[in-house]
Formats: structure tokens, C-alpha cells, sequence
């Protein structure tokens, strides 16, 4: 099938299984079916290749250019000694992708409004002062007491940023990895996959650095089973229709398709929004579930520069006056990675993505050049050569970048986001995860447990229902909750 061409309809317009949404949970689902002798399904995507939030680009100037990611980037833990490997690794390892350690805090030089200024000690205190505070809100679960913002755990503990050194540090360990300000990130819920202890995988980060992009892990993947009659490409699903007997969904481009079972992998964001119909409009526990876990945007802002003026590590921190103004820098420059590239990216997150979402290019550059030049006091630093912005939240495929658990999202909303309606509609992405929430493991083990039983479902060997709980009452701890992935 020509992927870059509006595909004829399926020649037949029935299939078992409607899969809605060609990412990394769209595929292992998939390929879970298959596995268990299903192949009466289709994954219908919207843009014409797989992969989902996986997106590697080209970046730079003619005869510079390196891939870089505007989506993912890191194997987020890894495997500890024989314990649980992060399937992501797996994947990795199986397809050969290249990828590189990265030391995220150990390899970090820090700077603020007048330049240098080495305020690494600051930035210890702030990852002691965060493991702290998930073990104060943790124990707090336990004994029956209420969820509560990292902000209140903090304030519990005494502890109150209010340098901008003390806030860059305090962004760097909070808003830089969910995304969110530390006012909305649940204290509690600290996702598993650093914690081998708790189940999870290890505390190491592999970036991809392969030529083919991160998304060649699913790709390769996909390409083992999946035939090119069970991928329909260029394809935007508008309403999905569904009564107790079928489901029908209709394309924006009016293509109509009907299923025994639908499942929808579309991230958290979109489902928020009004971009897919539901009709009738989904019951209110799932609106709810839906609507109660943030989705957060994170950007990298890549500019490429004639030659390289920064610093040596592979990270840069920056402390405005202001926090979260590009704060985050990291050197694809550096040896390990693109060394001769002149390319470095920052990344903003949360309320500041929005912002730059509605400023021109140019405009961006303007505000990014005003804080290296702080940085650097001392330095003559030209313009760079290009620049690229990505636009998450705005893009009507994702509606930002990845979930978060914010305070007022409970264990029950999740078993709800990923419970069933009327036991043909079901669920599965990162969003859906308990454990790893926002990363690409989350989304590959939802797919795989939804797709286990889908086709137990479909063959008769279990039920056609994942549960949900009418209404959701107050946080517990993940264990008391625990019943999948
Ligand atoms: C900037 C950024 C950085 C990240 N960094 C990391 C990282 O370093 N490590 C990590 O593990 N994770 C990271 N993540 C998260 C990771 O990308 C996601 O967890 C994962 O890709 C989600 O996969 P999914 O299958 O659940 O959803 P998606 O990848 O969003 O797949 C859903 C698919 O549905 C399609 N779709 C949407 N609407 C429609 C429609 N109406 N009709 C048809 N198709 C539609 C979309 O095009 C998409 O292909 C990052 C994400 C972003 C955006």
C-alpha cells in the first residue's frame, strides 16, 4: 500500500478488531493479537507511518544534519542484575538501535542570570529533598490520609525554594521530568520504573542516537507481522459510534469502518478534547477518569550553531529570575553524541510550552539568544543557523506530550481510563498505565495486556470486560490497587 496516498477502503469494511492509533501500545497490542492467532484486525492511523509520539528529524543545515527527536529520546531504565527488563530496552537490544548512557546529573554544569555560577550542591539537596518528600506522602497513604500536591509535601517538611538557583534545581528534579510545576505533581505517586525495589526496571537512561530514529525499534517490530492490509495510513478518526452489538468509526475524510471491538489508544490529551466523537458520549466514569490525569507538553527547542561555545557536559542548568524560562539545556555536541554537530537543544515544560506554542520562530530565537547570552557574558555568540520548535499541545494527534498523575488522580481513575465501555470499547496508552505512566514502557505493556485480553475476549477464554468502579474514592497506595500492569 502506498502509505502517502488516501488508501481505498478495506475490501472488506468489518474487521474483529478496529485498532485506533498506530503508537507504540497500537503495535504491541497488534502484535499481541497476532501472537495469540488473531489477524482479523486493523490499526487505522492517522499519519502515514507507525510510531505514534516517536518522531525523528533531520535537523540542520545541508551537509550538518543529524537526527535528532522531537518526541522521545531515552530507554527509561533499564534492567538490574536478572531482575524485570524494561521491554523498551528489549526492544532496543533486539533491533540493535544505537544508543548512548546518559549521565542526566552527574555530567551538568550550572549557570544563572550572570553567568556561571556552580551551584551543584543546591541541586543534590533538591533530588534528596524530592525522595524525601515521596516517602513522607507515601507513608501518608498508608495511614489513610489524602494525596496532596509536592508543593504540600514540601511545605510539610519545611522545605521552600526561593533563590532561583534553589527553583532551577527544584524545576530540574520536578516540572523537567513530568512536565508539570510542582504544584500539580502528585507527591505520592512516584512512577515505578527507577525503582527496581518497587518492581521497577533501573535508574539508568540510554539516549538514542541511531540514524534511523528512536521509532525504528517500532517499525522493525511491526514489521515482523503486520501485513499491509492491517494498516490503513492517512486516516483521522472522527466519530466512533457504538451500541451494545457493533461499533462503527467514520474518517474525517467520511471512510466508514465497522468492528466487533475497538481499541483506542489515542493519548489522554486527545481524548480530552473534542477531536473524536464519541456517540452516545462515553458514560461518566470514564469522562471523569479521562479528564482527572494531566497531560502535560514538555518542547525541546534544537538550534544548530556554526560552531560549539558551551559547555562541556551533557547538560546545562539555567537560573532565571523568572522559573522555567529555558532552563533545561543539553549538548548533542558532546562526545558521546553528535560531536562536530553544533547542535544543542533546551527544553521548556508545562505553562512555558503553551507560551512558546503561540510565539513565532523568530521570536523564540530572539528569547532563547537573550538567555544564552546571560549565560555567557564574556562570549561573542552569533545567531545559530537553524532552529527548530516542535508543537505539541496544539497538534490535534496528541494534545500535548505525556500524561502526569497529578493530586486528584486516583488509583480508581486509572483502573478507569483503562476499564471497558460496553465490552466492545476498550483502552490502552501510556495514560492507561499504573506504573509507568507517561513512558514508552507504560504504553507497550498496556497494549500488550489490553491485546492478552482482547483475544481472550474474542476466543472465549475470559472476559470481554476490564472493570471499572462507579465512583472514585480517595488515593490508596499502588499496592492495595495493583491488579495489572
Ligand atoms: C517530547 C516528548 C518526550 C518524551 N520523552 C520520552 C522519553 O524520553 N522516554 C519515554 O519512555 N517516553 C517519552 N515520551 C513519552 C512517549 O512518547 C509516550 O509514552 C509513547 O510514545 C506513547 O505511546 P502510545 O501508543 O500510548 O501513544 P501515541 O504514540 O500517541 O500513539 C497514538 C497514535 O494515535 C494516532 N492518532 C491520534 N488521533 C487520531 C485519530 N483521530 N485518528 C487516527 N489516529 C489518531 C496518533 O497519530 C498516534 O500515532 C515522550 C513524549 C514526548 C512527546
Amino acid at each position: 500500500q502506498d502509505a502517502t496516498t488516501t488508501p481505498a477502503p478495506p475490501a472488506s469494511n468489518h474487521t474483529t478488531v478496529l485498532i485506533l492509533g498506530g503508537g507504540m501500545a497500537g503495535i504491541i497490542a497488534a502484535r499481541t493479537l497476532h501472537e495469540q492467532g488473531i489477524d482479523d484486525f486493523v490499526i487505522l492511523e492517522a499519519k502515514i507511518e507507525l510510531g505514534g509520539r516517536m518522531i525523528p528529524k533531520a535537523f540542520g543545515i545541508t551537509g550538518r544534519q543529524v537526527v535528532v527527536e522531537m518526541g522521545p529520546n531515552w530507554i527509561q531504565g533499564t534492567q538490574q542484575g536478572n531482575g524485570p527488563a524494561n521491554p523498551i530496552w528489549e526492544l532496543a537490544l533486539k533491533h540493535n538501535l544505537t544508543t548512548v548512557y546518559s549521565d542526566l546529573y552527574g555530567s551538568i554544569t550550572t549557570y544563572d542570570f550572570n553567568g556561571y555560577n556552580n551551584y551543584t550542591d543546591t541541586l543534590n539537596d533538591a533530588v534528596d529533598t524530592f525522595a524525601q518528600a515521596t516517602v513522607v506522602a507515601g507513608q501518608r497513604l498508608h495511614d489513610g490520609e489524602v494525596d496532596m500536591s509536592l508543593k504540600s509535601a514540601y511545605g510539610i517538611m519545611g522545605v521552600s525554594p526561593r533563590t532561583p538557583q534553589e527553583d532551577a534545581c527544584d524545576y530540574y528534579q520536578i516540572d523537567f521530568s513530568p512536565s508539570q510545576t510542582s504544584w500539580l505533581a502528585s507527591a505520592w505517586n512516584n512512577n515505578f520504573t527507577y525503582d527496581p525495589e518497587a518492581g521497577g526496571y533501573s535508574d539508568d537512561n540510554y539516549m538514542s542516537i541511531d540514524p534511523r530514529g528512536f521509532v525504528y525499534i517500532a517499525q522493525a517490530e511491526a514489521a515482523e507481522f503486520l501485513q499491509s492490509d492491517q494498516v490503513i495510513f492517512n486516516q483521522t478518526a472522527k466519530y466512533i459510534q457504538y451500541t451494545e452489538e457493533a461499533i462503527t468509526v467514520t474518517t474525517t475524510d467520511g471512510m466508514t469502518i465497522s468492528a466487533d471491538h475497538i481499541l483506542c489508544t489515542f493519548s489522554a490529551g486527545v481524548l480530552q478534547n473534542t477531536d473524536v466523537v464519541f456517540e452516545p458520549a462515553l458514560p461518566d466514569w470514564k469522562i471523569e477518569a479521562i479528564n482527572s490525569i494531566e497531560m502535560a507538553t514538555y518542547t525541546k527547542i534544537f538550534l544548530q550553531f556554526n560552531e560549539t561555545f558551551w559547555f562541556p557536559t551533557e547538560m546545562g542548568l539555567y537560573a532565571d529570575k523568572q522559573r522555567g524560562r529555558y532552563p533545561v539545556w543539553q549538548s548533542l555536541d558532546h562526545v558521546g553524541f553528535f560531536p562536530g554537530s553544533g547542535v544543542i537543544f533546551v527544553t521548556v515544560t508545562g505553562d512555558w510550552s503553551l507560551y512558546v506554542e503561540q510565539l513565532s520562530t523568530k521570536e523564540i530565537q530572539a528569547e532563547v539568544m537573550e538567555v544564552l547570552r546571560a549565560m555567557y557574558p564574556n562570549t561573542t555568540i552569533p545567531d545559530p543557523v537553524d532552529i527548530h520548535v516542535p508543537t505539541w499541545a496544539s497538534n490535534s494527534l496528541y494534545r500535548g506530550s505525556y500524561s502526569n498523575w497529578g493530586p486528584s488522580f486516583v488509583p480508581a481513575h486509572s483502573d478507569n481510563l483503562r476499564a471497558t465501555v460496553d465490552d466492545r470499547l476498550w483502552f490502552a496508552g501510556e495514560a492507561t498505565s499504573l506504573k509507568y505512566f507517561g513512558f514508552l514502557q507504560g504504553a507497550y505493556l498496556e497494549g500488550q495486556s489490553v491485546g492478552t485480553s482482547l483475544a481472550a475476549c474474542i476466543q472465549g477464554k475470559g472476559s470481554c470486560q476490564l472493570p471499572h468502579t462507579s465512583a472514585a474514592r480517595n488515593a490508596q497506595p499502588y499496592s492495595s490497587s495493583l491488579t495489572s500492569a
